[in-house]
């Protein structure tokens, strides 16, 4: 890293480029440069300090709003300035570079090599030490040039080293090699490469490798980077940052529940109060009416009592009118109401839509589907328990029929919609509001499995249903073809994203439906929280 760069990117501040401008960090005094504070700071409007995570406030959430390191900026004009004017004087600013010491006064730094002493001379002790006639002859050259030292041989030290061997066996003892190990000693004979060729070819290796690193050290930089931005806004506490967005959203989530549930409540309520009313005013009516009858029956018996005491002949010559008169009254209907009904219990139940049921049965919906011909209609008419003859009518509905039934607590309504394929498209539009789905498969039918278990995949992921339970009925459980071709149904209808309850029936004989219909109550009173009596 340069001496004054920034210590996230490694890269170099610069006062001319706005995005390698120094920013100082006002919570904890560290500087970053501008392009990684924008990256660190993202949309926020505080940063949190790479290195020390103390939190800095950006003022408008802008980067620019930091302040500059202006102390960094001057420094580095200057060092800028000399080092420029230093460049265009010393001739010898590559061999300073070496920095390699002076022999003569290690504080200096070296700038020639002397061939002849071989040593390191800088300029001044180079003057110095070779200022005799005969010394000031020794050749020195620039640093730079100076001839790479030499090695010599381990076995044969008169001699160089040269070339490497490439023999795989010598590989793990030294593969170097001189002149007389490669013409008469042990790698004699072996497949060798000059030593300054195989050092070019591994300095190549190296500076693959390095361009490799740097790129991954970019890669692993950019990852920190982006890792510390992701925990600054998961980190509970900042304004902005998906955290907060997030536990608002779920906050919004349970205040429209809230609003739901306290509008279903009132609504819940007023439905009771709504009641009472409306039964209030129904005793009143009836009430009156009684009082009425009740003055009616004094008036009677004051007159019937008056005509007890009557002289004979007036009694007699008033005989019609009394008599009609008292047999009127009595024949009244007085419609006097039974204790059960004088109850002031109120019965009470609610479906999973939220909504108050008043009265002893809890009313639910249920769409009856299925290809033309399972035997839906079949079947609610077995459960209406229509003759045999009408309830197996062999006649196509064309658009739907309702019908009512009670079950235990509960009254099923039964929306029977007809399966033909031009109708099965409207299927959706019964959908709002029910509280299950009674989905019939012929089961003797068995070319059309794959279509009925296509439908039924269709009716099972419209999103109106999905907390719906779904009850398959397999019709005609005495036909012969059913047992025979069960484990295809069944595998298909294991096959289906959700599993839906399943069971067998037959309209033909009643057997199975009433089962499905307690099955389906206890569903739905598990799911409204309520017990089927
Ligand atoms: N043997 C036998 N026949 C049945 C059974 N269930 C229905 N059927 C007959 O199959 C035919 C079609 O039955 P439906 O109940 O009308 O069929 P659906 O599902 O209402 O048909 P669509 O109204 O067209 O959708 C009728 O002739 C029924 O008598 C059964 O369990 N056994
Ligand atoms: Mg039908």
């Amino acid at each position: 890293m340069n001496e004054y760069g920034c210590n996230v990117c490694n890269e170099e501040y610069s006062p001319r480029d706005p995005l390698k401008c120094p920013r100082v960090l006002t919570g904890c005094g560290h500087t970053i440069c501008h392009s990684c504070a924008m990256t660190i700071a993202g949309r926020n409007y505080s940063i949190f300090c790479p290195f020390d995570r103390t939190s800095t406030p950006i003022p408008g959430g802008d980067v620019k709003s930091l302040k500059k390191n202006f102390a960094l900026l001057e420094l580095m004009e200057r060092i800028g300035e000399e080092m420029s004017s230093e460049e265009k004087t010393d001739k010898f600013s590559k061999e300073r570079l070496l920095n390699l010491e002076c022999d003569e006064n290690s504080e200096h730094v070296a700038v020639f090599f002397c061939t002849v002493c071989e040593s390191n001379l800088c300029e001044r002790c180079s003057e110095s030490t070779h200022s005799t006639n005969v010394l000031s002859k020794h050749r020195r050259i620039p640093l730079t040039e100076k001839p790479a030292p030499v090695v010599h041989c381990r076995l044969h030290s008169s001699y160089v080293v040269e070339f490497v061997c490439k023999e795989v066996s010598c590989d793990t003892e030294s593969p170097l090699m001189c002149l007389m190990c490669r013409d008469y000693g042990r790698h004699k004979g072996h497949y060798h490469v000059l030593i300054e060729k195989e050092v070019e070819d591994l300095r190549e290796k190296l500076r693959e490798h390095l361009g490799e690193l740097t790129r991954q050290s970019e890669i692993v930089d950019g990852a920190v980077m982006n890792i510390n931005s992701t925990i600054q806004e998961l980190t509970p506490g900042e304004e902005c940052g998906s955290l907060e967005e997030t536990k608002q959203e779920v906050r919004n989530h349970f205040q429209r529940l809230r609003t739901a549930i306290e509008r279903d409540e009132a609504a819940a309520v007023e439905t009771i109060d709504r009641y009472a009313r409306t039964r209030i005013e129904s005793l009143q009516t009836q009430k009156e009416r009684l009082e009425a009858f009740s003055r009616k029956i004094g008036s009677t018996c004051i007159t019937l009592h008056q005509a007890l005491i009557m002289e004979k002949a007036k009694i007699l010559d008033r005989k019609d009118d009394l008599l009609a008169l008292a047999e009127s009254t009595a024949a009244e209907p007085t419609a006097v109401p039974d204790p059960s009904q004088l109850s002031t219990r109120i019965a009470f139940s609610f479906s999973n839509d939220r909504k108050l049921h008043i009265g002893d049965f809890i009313e639910s919906r249920v769409v009856l589907l299925g290809l033309d011909g399972a035997g839906k209609t079949s079947i609610v008419r077995r459960l209406k328990k229509v003759r045999i003859e009408a309830a197996m009518a062999p006649l196509s509905t064309s658009g739907f029929n309702i019908e009512t039934i009670h079950h235990k607590n509960y009254r099923l309504t039964f929306w029977d919609v007809g399966g033909l394929p031009k109708l099965r498209h409207l299927w959706k539009h019964y959908y709002w509001n029910a509280q299950a789905i009674f989905y019939v498969i012929d089961g003797h039918d068995v070319e059309r499995f794959s279509e009925a278990i296509k439908e039924l995949n269709k009716v099972m992921s419209d999103p109106l249903i999905l907390t719906c339970p779904v009850f398959v009925a397999i019709n005609r459980k005495d036909g012969s073809a059913l047992n025979n071709n069960m484990d295809a149904l069944l595998s298909q209808l294991e096959s289906l994203p959700f599993q839906p309850h399943c069971h067998y029936c037959d309209a033909a004989t009643g057997s199975g439906i009433d089962k499905i219909i307690d099955e389906l109550t206890i569903c739905l009173s598990r799911l409204n929280g309520t017990c089927p009596v």
